[in-house]
């Protein structure tokens, strides 16, 4: 059995549906199908999940949010008119959406997140739908009929562990089952989604409960690059990574696959296929638990802005019990997760990501590590981007770091930071994010159209 994951690109008309039965009707395997919501048509389009986000901000204020919802259902007319289907579809659509309003309008974040889910939910219907006018035998399965249980963290949804004996009841059943990504049911019986990006999470937790034998996950671009194609052209096609180098890279900006999306896949070596729907036949990238790496150390160079470091010091800080934990604890209490802790002789820098440090957390933070660390120096950095280069043959490699500065320094790319954890799978740069294209260029020359003299050598 295959789960087969298609992204907002591969359903957002009318066309790409009739693409997706194609694909799904072509292969007897693929009894799992997850979709998006309707993303973009064309690079100036809007996807459906920011009409909802802005039909919800409109219900929120109070406004009238008729023009919103008016976008919305069109965006579904269309695609019901392009595939010849009875118009009823759409009178439920709109429906739903209105009865979610009315539940939800004073609970802001239960109004957004239960908006923001309808954008799959209803797409799911559809697709189902269109299956079974073209003769299919298919179910919409909603997400808490199939077993998917999260936490109660609207917009941050993790799943439950009991999903998955839920989760493998599926496969008792017949015909091909659409449902819908980017959300679960929490305990307590709520729609909660996942972050952006999220029916990648959806497609991965669902694989693993039915322990399928390949997670297809369908996008618009033939495979995974070795860097991201808006930033560097034609870049070389990755046919293989491993699970470990996909994390990071996913974490470091490869926005074509969640960074999240991997866990519940992993654990059970499930290998997971990121395929185009306009080129099905292309082999695409596959995601597996070891590939062959001698001649490739690097796999892949990704970059991601939206982080800020928080710098201390303090002489004979390395003397101090506890100075670390006691920091941490300052951003623990405010909410703040970290995501590096690069540190010196008598200083330690804290980077997380920005939007998570509200100004009033931001004087709170700071007023409590002056008074209770008593540090000498004290100071944020913002608008800083985290740079990766990623590869499970970096470690048995020597010179993949001196090639990396060359390359940058000659790009007159400043760094901020470097860091290198102990696992040698990856190398972060910290630099200035107005300077990520072109260090992600340098760097991509460097180790993939090795224009600068440093080379290295296995060791
Ligand atoms: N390294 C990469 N390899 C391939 N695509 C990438 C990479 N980095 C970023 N992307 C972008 O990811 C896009 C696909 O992701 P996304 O738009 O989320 O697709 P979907 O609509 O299928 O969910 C591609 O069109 C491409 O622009
Ligand atoms: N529609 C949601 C979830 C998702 O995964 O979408 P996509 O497959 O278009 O990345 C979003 O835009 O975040």
């Amino acid at each position: 059995m295959k789960v087969a994951k298609f992204g907002g690109s591969s359903v957002a008309s009318g066309e790409k549906f009739k693409q997706v039965a194609k694909i799904v009707t072509s292969d007897p395997e693929r009894r799992i199908v997850v979709v998006s919501a309707p993303g973009k048509r064309f690079s100036e389009d809007t996807k459906m999940t920011d009409l909802l986000i802005a039909l919800a901000a409109k219900v929120q204020l109070g406004e009238d949010y008729m023009n919103e919802f008016g976008q919305i259902v069109d965006r579904y007319r269309e695609i019901v008119t392009e595939l010849e289907m009875s118009t009823d579809i759409l009178s439920d659509i709109m429906a739903n959406l209105q009865s979610i309003i009315d539940i939800h309008k004073h609970d802001s974040f239960r109004l957004l997140d239960c908006i923001k889910a309808s954008g799959e939910d209803n797409n799911a219907k559809l697709m189902a739908a269109y299956f079974n006018h073209l003769g299919h035998e298919a179910y919409y399965v909603n997400p808490k009929e199939a077993g998917i249980f999260v936490t109660d963290e609207p917009g941050h949804a993790r799943v439950l562990p009991h999903s998955y004996q839920e989760i493998e009841k599926l496969k008792e059943r017949t015909g091909i089952l659409v449902v819908p990504g980017f959300f679960g049911y929490s305990e307590n019986g709520n729609m909660v989604t996942f972050s952006r990006g999220g029916s990648d999470i959806t497609g991965s937790i669902l694989a693993a409960g039915v322990k399928a034998a390949l997670y297809e996950n369908f996008t618009d671009v033939d495979s995974i690059y070795s860097v991201d194609p808006r930033i560097v052209k034609n870049p070389k096609e990755v046919k293989e990574v491993t699970y470990r180098e996909m994390r990071e890279l996913s974490y470091g900006g490869f926005s074509v696959f969640h960074d999240e999306a991997l866990e519940p896949v992993y654990k059970l070596g499930i290998p997971v296929c990121v395929k185009n729907t306009n080129n099905p036949s292309a082999p695409g990238t596959f995601i597996v638990p070891k590939r062959k790496y001698s001649d490739t150390p690097v796999v892949g160079i990704a970059g991601d802005t939206g982080f800020c470091n928080i710098h201390v010091s303090k002489y004979l800080l390395n003397r101090e019990l506890g100075f670390g934990r006691r920091l941490l604890q300052i951003l623990e209490d405010e909410g703040i997760s970290y995501e590096h802790t690069p540190s010196g002789i008598d200083n330690i820098s804290v980077i997380m990501r920005e939007h998570q440090l509200t100004p009033e957390k931001e004087e709170r933070v700071f007023s409590r590590i002056q008074t209770e660390l008593e540090v000498d120096e004290l100071f944020i950095e913002r608008d800083l981007a985290l740079i990766m280069v990623v590869g499970e043959g970096m470690n048995s490699s020597v010179g993949i770091a001196a090639k990396a500065t060359e390359a940058l320094a000659r790009a007159d790319v400043n760094l901020e930071m470097i860091n290198q954890g102990s696992s040698e799978v990856s190398m972060m740069f910290g630099v200035k994010s107005e300077v990520v294209p072109k260090a992600v260029e340098a760097l991509y020359n460097a180790y993939f159209n090795n224009v600068y003299s440093i080379s290295y050598t296995n060791s």
